[in-house]
C-alpha cells in the first residue's frame, strides 16, 4: 500500500519556512499537498506563555508527544484531528479533521527535536538564513501580519535567542539539506529577489550528480554557480551555491541536471511551460523569483518525487 510521502521544513522563526513550503505546494500541485504548521502544538497560548514567562520555542511550550504521535499517524496515510493556534489572535481555535494527501509538508520550529519525529520523514530540510536577514525579515512579517511593533519584535528576538541556541539552531544536524538565502556582499542592500543560496548537501540521500558542474568548469570560486566540499557541523557535506545574478544559461544546465533521471520533473523545469518556476507569494503578500529559488524549490522536489519512487 502507497503511503505519503513527508517533508520536513525546520527553522527558527521568519526563517522562510512558510514561503517555502508553499512555493513547493505550488510546483507538486496544491490539490497533491497536505500542510500542517507544528505551531499548532503549543502547550499555552499568547498570554499564558507571557504569564509563565517560557517563549514557543522551547520544547516545554509545546505538545512534541502528540505533533510526534500525529507525525506517526500520518506517515501510515491515517487521519489526524489537529489543533489550531491562531497567530491573528494568539490564542487555539476548534481542531480540524485531516487525511494526509499524497504529499505531506510538515514546518516548524521544533520538528526534528525528537527521534520518533526525525524518523517520521522522508526527507528533511533546514532553513538558516544570516541571523541578521532573519531578523529583517521577522520584523517586516510581525509587523505588517502579527500586530507587533519593531521594538516588540526585535526585543522578542532577544527573549528567544538563549532558546534559540538550545533548541532551534542544533536540529541543522538532523536535516538532509540546508537551506540558506543570503545577500551578496557587493549588493548589501539589494531587493530581496537577488539573494544568492547556498544548499548544504549531506550524504544522508541520494542527491543529483552535479560533479558535472566541475566538468563544465562553472565550478571554481569566481563562477556564478559553484560546488564544493565543506564540513557543515563536523560533518562533510556538498556545497551547492547559486548567485541571484547567475544566468539563464548557467541555471538552465543546472536545472537539466536536476531533471534528467526524472520525467515529471521535466515539465515543472521548463520555463516555457512553467513561468511560475521560483515565483512564491512570501508572507507579506510580495511576490518573490528568482533562480536560486527556483532551483531550492526543484532541488526539494526532486527529492519528494524520489522518495515516491522508492517507497511505493
Ligand atoms: N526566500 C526568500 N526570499 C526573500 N524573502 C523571503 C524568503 N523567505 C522568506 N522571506 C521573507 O521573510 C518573511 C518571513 O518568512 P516566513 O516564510 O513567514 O517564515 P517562517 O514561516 O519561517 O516563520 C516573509 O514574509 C518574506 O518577506
Ligand atoms: O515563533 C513562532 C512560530 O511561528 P513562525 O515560525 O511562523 O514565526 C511564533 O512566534 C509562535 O508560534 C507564537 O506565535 P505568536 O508570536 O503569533 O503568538
Amino acid at each position: 500500500m502507497s503511503r505519503p510521502i513527508i517533508l520536513g521544513i525546520v527553522g527558527d522563526s521568519a526563517a522562510g519556512k512558510t514561503t517555502l513550503t508553499k512555493g513547493i505546494a505550488q510546483v507538486l500541485g496544491t490539490e497533491n499537498v497536505t500542510i500542517i504548521c507544528t505551531d499548532d502544538y503549543h502547550r499555552y497560548d499568547r498570554t499564558q506563555r507571557a504569564e509563565i514567562g517560557i517563549t514557543a520555542l522551547h520544547p516545554d511550550c509545546n505538545y512534541l508527544d502528540i505533533m510526534q504521535h500525529h507525525l506517526s499517524q500520518l506517515r501510515i496515510g491515517q487521519p489526524i484531528l489537529k489543533p489550531i493556534y491562531s497567530h491573528t489572535t494568539g490564542t487555539f481555535e476548534a481542531p480540524i479533521y485531516i487525511k494526509p494527501a499524497k504529499f505531506v509538508i510538515i514546518e516548524g520550529l521544533l520538528g526534528y527535536s525528537t527521534r520518533g519525529a526525525r524518523d517520521c520523514y522522508d526527507v528533511k530540510v533546514y532553513l538558516a538564513p544570516p541571523e541578521s536577514l532573519r531578523a529583517e525579515w521577522k520584523v517586516k512579517r510581525d509587523t505588517q501580519k502579527r500586530g507587533y511593533t519593531e521594538e516588540q519584535v526585535l526585543a522578542e528576538l532577544d527573549k528567544r535567542e538563549p532558546d534559540s541556541e538550545q533548541f532551534i539552531r542544533p536540529q541543522r544536524q538532523w536535516s538532509d539539506i540546508v537551506v540558506s538565502f543570503y545577500p551578496s556582499s557587493e549588493d548589501e542592500d539589494q531587493a530581496n529577489g537577488h539573494l544568492n543560496v547556498r544548499l548544504v548537501l549531506r550524504p544522508t540521500i541520494p542527491h543529483p550528480d552535479f560533479t558535472e558542474i566541475i566538468k563544465f568548469g562553472n565550478g571554481n570560486s569566481n563562477s556564478a554557480i559553484r560546488l564544493g566540499l565543506d564540513r557543515d557541523m563536523g560533518k562533510p557535506v556538498d556545497v551547492l551555491e547559486v548567485d541571484g545574478h547567475a544566468t539563464l544559461e548557467q541555471v538552465n544546465k543546472l536545472e537539466q541536471l536536476i531533471c534528467s533521471d526524472m520525467p515529471h520533473l521535466k515539465s515543472i523545469c521548463d520555463r516555457e511551460s512553467n513561468p511560475e518556476l521560483g515565483k512564491i507569494a512570501g508572507t507579506t503578500d510580495e511576490t518573490l523569483q528568482s533562480y536560486p529559488l527556483a532551483l531550492t524549490q526543484l532541488l526539494i522536489t526532486y527529492h519528494m518525487l524520489k522518495a515516491t519512487q522508492i517507497h511505493h
